[in-house]
């Protein structure tokens, strides 16, 4: 009989691939799952991820394969595919899955169309499968740090606390420590709208406005990021945490994130269509800065920030005028406005 596995990671981009890593380290029973035959074989073949982390060879115990069906049974599956393609493939092991296999979204998005976080569009797919056993991880985790074998701690939000403890021991190593909270859907809408205000960050990078400008950019943004979390009833604090403003911080750093280095991209006069396809990787910031705005639009929510990211992005505005008629909004009451998101 196949031992079951304790984790079952999808998706052998950067993130998939760097949570198998630090697993199989850290010395759990962990398959990585690609798409296909070929690409599994690829990857034995080279025994490395050589287009994502190139040089970070896989241990001996860290699997490969491709079959749902395997997948569908370990204790818990980690979903580290892009969010554009996160309901499939929860369609594909939704037939599949063992009634007490615990389901996160590694993803940091909101769905175009339905505008559902990753949870519930996982919530959709997998109909019959209990809520609780159904939740994210998210927190600031830059992979290739991670890779490389730096210490980091990220937050696992399911709304069934025991689920949520059990999910903890089998996914804390000694070099990932993991937080278990029961605002899902916080901290899911932290990993996702923190990367809007990482792409502006890095146009602040791009266009050398300093650190000052790059702060007040970053503190209004988690403003933003509550307002909206709120109105989709997340508890403030959550805001205030590892999958907020930790995130927050490591993403609008780090040299390495790819929604930093597109908004630096952008700033230097690049067209979107050019920057993406040199990152080559995704940078979710994008969709999510267009999602976002609807659903703020949706609950009257006021986002000044993605609502000017969203002109440059997606409307020709230059930078430098979006910067300029961000400085120019009405006066403001900093503490009253703070209150509000309190009261
Ligand atoms: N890279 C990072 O540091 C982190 C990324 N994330 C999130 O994780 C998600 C994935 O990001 P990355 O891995 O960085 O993207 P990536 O651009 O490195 O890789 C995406 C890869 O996913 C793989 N993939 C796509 N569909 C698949 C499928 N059906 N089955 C198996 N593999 C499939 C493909 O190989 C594709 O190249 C995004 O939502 C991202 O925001 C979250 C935390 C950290
Ligand atoms: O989510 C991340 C870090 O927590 C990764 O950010 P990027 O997608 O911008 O690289």
């Amino acid at each position: 009989m196949i031992q079951r596995l304790d984790v079952a990671v999808i998706g052998t981009g950067n993130w998939g691939t760097t949570l198998a890593l630090v697993l199989a380290r850290g010395g759990r029973n962990v398959t990585l799952f690609g798409r296909n035959q070929a690409e599994v074989e690829q990857l034995q073949a080279a025994g490395e991820n050589s287009r994502f982390l190139p040089g970070q060879r896989f241990p001996a115990n860290l699997g490969l394969a491709f079959e749902p069906a395997l997948a569908a049974k370990a204790q818990v599956i980690l979903l580290a595919v892009p969010s554009k393609t996160i309901r499939s493939n929860a369609l594909q092991l939704a037939p599949l899955l063992a009634p007490d296999t615990i389901v996160l979204s590694c993803a940091k998005g909101i769905e175009t169309g339905s505008l559902e976080t990753m949870s519930e569009v996982l919530a959709e797919a997998l109909s019959t499968h209990p809520r609780g056993l159904i939740g994210t991880l998210s927190g600031p985790n830059i992979a290739n740090e991670i890779a490389q074998g730096l210490p980091s701690t990220t937050v696992v939000a399911l709304s069934d606390d025991q689920a949520g403890q059990r999910a903890q021991s089998l996914l804390t190593t000694t070099l990932m420590r993991i937080y278990r909270s029961s605002d899902v859907i916080g901290v899911e809408l932290g990993g996702a709208l923190k990367n809007i205000v990482a792409l502006g960050a890095g146009i602040c990078d791009g266009m050398g406005l300093g650190d000052n400008a790059k702060a007040a950019f970053i503190t209004r943004g988690l403003a933003e990021m509550t307002r909206l979390g709120m109105a989709r009833g997340a508890h403030p604090l959550t805001f205030a945490g590892l999958a907020g403003l930790g995130d927050l911080i490591a993403t609008c750093a780090s040299p390495h994130s790819r929604n930093r280095r597109l908004g630096e991209a952008l700033a230097r006069g690049q067209s979107l269509e050019t920057a993406l396809a040199q990152l080559g990787q995704v940078a979710e910031g994008v969709n999510t800065t267009a999602t976002a705005r609807q659903l703020a639009q949706h609950y009257n929510v006021e986002l000044p920030i993605a609502d000017e990211l969203y002109r440059v992005l997606f409307e020709g505005k230059s930078p430098q005028q979006a910067g300029l008629d961000l400085m120019q909004r009405d006066p403001k009451n900093e503490l009253a406005g703070l209150q509000g998101l309190f009261a």
